[in-house]
């Protein structure tokens, strides 16, 4: 009886979410794991729930550069892409001037950008320039690394969530190694579509020459699984239309590319708009209701009534949500970025644990084994000092859980038994979790290990 009035008033102290924030700090420490008799469901350390936190809620931080955001116009998060010194700046800079001709933001010349300020993610340390710019149909965030090192832990880290990109590659060179990289990882992390252009044409005069980088290109989108028939290929310099000379060449194609970019590339489904997934951070039983699941809504709305289902760690388990609760009060339906009690049918205590999550039913698989793109922080970024080879063993964290996870190179892997993997690396590795959690292509994780980050990984595919 007490232990149930125990519980009861904890439930309304994590219903207020900020009277949870501050009850739940002070236990907060690297190693130590939460034990306390009324969290038996509780596995992570918090600090690595704040770790995921903070990893879900970054994405919107790029949304707003500058912190003023304009709503009338959908937004949409977009980069320049492609081989070191092909004109992803120049480019940056080139549209930046255009569209600020035209009303649509603010003009940011060369310097401007590719000064840009270091910006701790996640403990990881990413230079990148938040431009903006407006389109007539469109604000756009867009993002410019200074080096390909960047590129590769901006996009695996999430720093920027791209919903689409602009791969620049340069008339005299052709593809080059770090055009096919950027590629392979624009496709793994989930980037649907991309628009090219092909840059510094005034030094080229034989057209026989572009029509082959076209060709090339065409071909290799294809050969990465896109539509390398019908993508937008844009030819032209940025230089030009920077330095505002030779519109034919300059201002005129920076249009074409902008056109291309609004109408080819598709706008994201919001938040909103995607199924339910809220994960599972506490439970409790509320004496004569039943079972109470606590936790923030990632993704998608739910109305009460619903059916649900609790995914990861050995279950699928369907049922229906009849309450829903926030800050003591009932509601009707809930959203993404709440922070909610869910009442569900029929459940015993003991079927939910941390760590699941309640979705939509067959919106997410329990996955065990899958396969990912995974950066590996350096010394300096807090990871390890030192290389490892297959079968490494750290701890996965993802959303309120942490699964210890073996790591192994994918089949036909050549020299998979002696092959290192260094510090500052970025690999694609086969994750093997202890036990299965709910998983699907594109979930992004941490690497972490006595209490440190190691690396940092988005999903690419699952088995
Ligand atoms: N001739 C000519 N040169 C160009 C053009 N666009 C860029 N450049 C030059 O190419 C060089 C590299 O341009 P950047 O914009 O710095 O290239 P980047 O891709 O940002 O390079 P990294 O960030 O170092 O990977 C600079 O010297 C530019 O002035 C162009 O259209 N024509
Ligand atoms: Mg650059």
């Amino acid at each position: 009886m007490i232990r149930t009035r125990v519980q009861s008033s904890l439930v309304s102290a994590v219903r207020n979410a900020e009277v949870s924030r501050v009850a739940v700090r002070p236990l907060a420490g690297p190693s130590i794991r939460l034990a306390a008799p009324c969290r038996p469901a509780s596995r992570a350390p918090r600090s690595a729930m704040l770790i995921n936190r903070a990893f879900h809620s970054s994405p919107a931080r790029a949304a707003e550069p500058g912190g003023r955001f304009n709503r009338s116009k959908p937004h949409f998060n977009i980069g320049t892409i492609g081989h070191v010194d092909h004109g992803k700046t120049t480019l940056t800079a080139a549209i930046t001037k255009l569209l600020a001709e035209q009303g649509g933001g603010k003009f940011m010349d060369y310097s401007q950008i590719d000064k840009a300020p270091e910006e701790k993610a996640r403990g990881i340390t990413i230079s990148t320039a938040h431009v903006e710019y407006e389109t007539e149909k469109r604000h756009y965030a867009h993002i410019d690394c200074p080096g390909h090192a960047d590129y590769i832990k901006n996009m695996i880290t999430g720093a920027a969530q791209l919903d689409g990109a602009i791969i620049v590659v340069s008339a005299t060179d052709g593809q080059m190694p770090q055009t096919r990289e950027h590629l392979l990882l624009a496709r793994q992390v989930g980037i649907k579509k991309l628009v090219v252009f092909i840059n510094k044409v005034d030094q080229v005069d034989d057209p026989e020459m572009l029509e082959l980088v076209d060709m090339e290109m065409r071909e290799l989108l294809s050969q990465y699984e896109y539509d390398g028939e019908n993508t937008p290929i844009v030819m032209g310099s940025a230089l030009a239309a920077l330095e505002g000379r030779d519109p034919e060449r300059g201002a005129k194609k920076i249009q074409e590319l902008m056109d291309a970019c609004d109408s080819w590339l598709d706008q994201p489904a919001r938040d909103l708009d995607k199924p339910f997934l809220m994960y599972v951070e506490d439970v409790f039983s509320i004496s004569g209701r039943g079972t109470v699941v606590t936790g923030k809504v990632e993704r998608g709305t739910i109305t009460k009534g619903a059916e649900v289902e609790l995914v990861g760690l050995g279950h699928y388990k369907k049922t229906v949500l009849t309450g829903i609760e926030m800050f003591h009060k009932e509601l009707e339906r809930g959203e993404a970025g709440d922070n909610m009690g869910a009442l569900l049918r029929g459940i015993k205590r003991d079927e939910v644990r941390r760590g699941q999550v309640l979705v939509v039913p067959g919106s997410i698989k329990s996955v065990k084994k899958f396969k990912a793109q995974i950066y590996i922080l350096t010394k300096d970024e807090g990871g390890r000092m030192t290389p490892f080879m297959a079968n490494y063993r750290p701890q996965l964290f993802l959303r309120t859980t942490d699964v210890t996870v073996a790591l192994t190179w994918p089949e036909g892997t050549e020299g998979a038994h002696e092959k290192l993997v260094m510090p500052g690396d970025n690999v694609e590795m086969i994750g093997d979790l202890q036990s299965d959690i709910a998983l699907e292509q594109g979930s992004r994780f941490t690497l972490r290990e006595g209490g440190r980050t190691v690396g940092t990984g988005i999903v690419s595919e699952i088995y």
